[in-house]
């Protein structure tokens, strides 16, 4: 029996977050993270609080268990054709699952490969483009890469932006917190203007009224 990976949804969109936002992207979203289990009475004591995601199950639109062939064969029939073929990578968190056959699977169907992770575990260097987005407490393993993306605030000391700024990444976005109730742009804003290095990322999709 070959491996199956377990899909959430999978979906064309423009990447809307970060250095490639605007970007055409087939979207590929994996169940299950290990920040959180999903479940909304679990949220309160969750390592990762804040998450915008629904990553439970495989219900979403073109979810499903596929192997890898299959995988391959969903994304390619999202893309429109044309253009530079990209795929991103995400969840839930993706690196629990996306491995180096479908990596290179992907590439070998044409397709450029990003990653959307916590930086909690090792990313395959075969990744195309790397976007880190540390979370509150959770011990970073990863020490570079495309872009490290900040959902900021967050209260922790361990996930200051001053905490992330030694690190190898080519781009150094901030990205405020989506919460009901808070508007956190202006605090990103400020923050960004008072220490240059850092970008704001705003989270484009939501604006635009798309996925
Ligand atoms: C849902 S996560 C999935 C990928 C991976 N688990 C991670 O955390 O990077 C995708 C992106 O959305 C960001 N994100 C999640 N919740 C957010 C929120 N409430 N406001 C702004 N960005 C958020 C994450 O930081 C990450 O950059
Ligand atoms: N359009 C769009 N851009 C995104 N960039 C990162 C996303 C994610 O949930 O990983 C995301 C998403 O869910 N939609
Ligand atoms: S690590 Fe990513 S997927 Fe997991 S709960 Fe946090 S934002 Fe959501
Ligand atoms: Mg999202």
């Amino acid at each position: 029996m070959p491996r199956s990976y377990k899909v959430k949804e999978s979906f064309y969109t423009l990447q809307g977050e970060g250095a490639q936002a605007g970007r055409a992207a087939v979207f590929l979203r994996f169940t299950g993270c290990n920040l959180w289990s999903g479940r909304e009475e679990d949220r309160h004591a969750a390592v990762c609080s804040f998450c915008d995601t629904d990553f439970i199950g495989t219900d979403g639109v073109n979810g499903g268990r596929y192997t890898q062939v299959q995988c391959v064969d969903l994304v390619r029939s999202l893309w429109p054709g044309g253009g530079r073929p990209y795929v991103v990578c995400t969840g839930g968190e993706p690196l629990l699952q996306l491995d180096v056959p479908l990596i290179t699977a992907l590439q070998s169907a044409g397709f450029e490969v990003a990653v959307e992770t916590n930086g909690t575990l090792p990313v395959p260097p075969e990744i195309n483009w790397v976007c880190v987005s540390p979370k509150a407490t959770a011990p970073l393993a990863v020490s570079g890469g495309d872009e490290l993306k900040l959902v900021y605030p967050q209260p922790e000391p361990t996930a200051q932006p001053s905490a992330f700024e030694h690190l190898a990444f080519t781009h150094f976005f901030l990205q405020p917190k989506d919460e009901a109730g808070r508007d956190n742009t202006p605090a990103t804003v400020a923050y960004c203007m008072a220490h240059p290095r850092w970008r704001v990322s705003l989270q484009t999709h939501k604006i635009m009224g798309i996925e």
